[in-house]
């Protein structure tokens, strides 16, 4: 490369890079401080929450200081899970040990959290998903936005929806999605991660400090411990984030059968195909280099084999022999392996429009959790497959 070229590529690299952190570093205003709450308290939930409420209080022009956070009330040693998260300041059951902002309340009435925010994030295991929309129908401001954490599909009627569209459909509200590689864990110890927002800016949009933008969400979510890009591949990140869960499921059984490093890179090799695959059927909107450039592609499915609950429940259940259902409830203390769900709504899904033999992996994982396939067949049933393909 001409020294030219090099100074040119440098100065390109220098001046995204600053553009980078200037949406990080420049004031971001608005007229009325916008109110943000959130719907869900899980691990996942309560960390997000964290984030969501340290950066209210630290940008008042922006939004203000108090956020709702909505809890599925429960009783722990005979006392409500909300008096407790708003007494000690810590999610005792779903994040034990980490401190929670003050300015984060726990409440559980749903719309009493939802009715006034200007921002709703929704942070639930998506199968408590539809009934907590149908609740807030017609009690949310109408001209709120929405960003869905959650990962996973909505499949119906209408086919294979991502959350962030069923979100939109059932409360006439603009969604995005927030997914990365980001264990909740480790987020809540405030150990370094990234992750990736995606927005659609909508044709309604109001204008810049009346309404939510790139800006506005990198100012919300980004810490100094959680790093943000804003895009707008919404498809892109929805479909990693939901299908990795699978993928993490067949790593789970192959480590758990004791197959070793080898094993687990190839399951994520096939996975992260048909991922890609399954994205450019379905969703062509959504962009390929996505699953490679931004957290919630590649390096999301490589921290969920690593270190997710749905590859500890299959590694469980390949040690022992128990069920998924059994496992689940005997590990993750009312947590939830999302994987476990998604996995028997894409089978529905691709049964349903004849595309079984194109997700070899998907299939085997569907087959191994719910109709007591062996385990062991998992490499022949990835290969066997892929043979009937080739002989079309
Ligand atoms: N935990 C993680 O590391 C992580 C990271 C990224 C994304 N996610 C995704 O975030 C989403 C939320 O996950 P999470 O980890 O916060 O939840 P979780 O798995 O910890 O689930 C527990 C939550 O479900 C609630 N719940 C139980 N029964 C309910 C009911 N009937 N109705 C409503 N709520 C009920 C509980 O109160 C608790 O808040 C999921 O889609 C998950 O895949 C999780
Ligand atoms: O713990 P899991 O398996 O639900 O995965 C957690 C996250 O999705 C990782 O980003």
């Amino acid at each position: 490369m001409a020294a030219a070229d090099r100074l040119n590529q440098t100065s390109d690299i220098l001046s995204q890079s600053m553009k980078k952190s200037d949406s990080t570093a420049s004031i971001v205003t608005a007229e009325v401080p916008y109110k943000v709450a959130v719907v869900g308290s899980g691990n996942w939930g309560t960390t997000i929450a964290k984030v969501v409420a340290e950066n209210c209080k630290e940008n008042p022009q922006l939004f203000q200081e108090r956020v709702d956070m909505w809890v599925f009330e429960e009783k722990i040693d005979g006392v409500p899970l909300t008096k407790i998260i708003n007494t000690k300041h810590q999610n005792v059951k779903y994040l034990p040990n980490i401190d929670l902002p003050e300015n984060l309340v726990a409440n559980p009435d749903l719309i009493e959290t939802t009715k006034d925010a200007d921002i709703i994030v929704f942070n639930v295991p998506h199968q408590f998903l539809g009934r907590l929309t149908h609740q807030m129908k017609g009690h949310i401001k109408p001209t709120a936005r929405a960003i869905s954490c959650l990962k996973g599909f909505e499949v119906g009627a209408k086919g294979v929806q991502l959350l962030s569209d069923y979100i939109t459909e059932e409360l006439g509200i603009e969604c995005g999605a927030l997914s990365g590689a980001n264990l909740a864990p480790e987020v809540a110890k405030e150990h370094w991660s990234e992750t990736t927002v995606a927005y659609h800016i909508p044709k309604d949009f109001r204008g810049e400090g009346k309404d939510v933008d790139h800006r506005v969400l990198k100012k919300l979510f980004h810490r100094p411990y959680f790093h943000v890009n804003v895009i707008d591949d919404v498809a892109g990140i929805s479909i990693a984030g939901a299908l990795k869960n699978i993928v993490a499921l067949a790593c789970g059984f192959v480590t758990g059968l004791g197959w070793g490093s080898n094993a687990a890179a190839a399951i994520q090799r096939v996975g992260l195909g048909e991922i890609i695959k399954f994205g450019r059927m379905f969703f062509p909107e959504s962009k390929v280099e996505t699953y490679y450039q931004e957290s919630a592609g590649v390096a999301d499915l490589i921290t969920t084999c690593s270190g997710g609950r749905n590859v500890r429940v299959a590694t469980e259940m390949a040690k022992t022999g128990k069920s998924a259902e059994q496992v689940e409830k005997e590990i993750l203390n009312g947590q939830s392996a999302q994987g476990l769900i998604t996995c028997k709504e894409v089978h529905q899904w691709l049964e349903a429009c004849g595309h079984i033999d194109d997700f070899p992996l998907f299939e085997a994982v569907y087959q191994i959790t719910y109709n007591g396939v062996p385990m062991e067949k998992l490499p022949s049933m990835i290969e066997e497959l892929g043979l009937e393909e080739d002989k079309e």
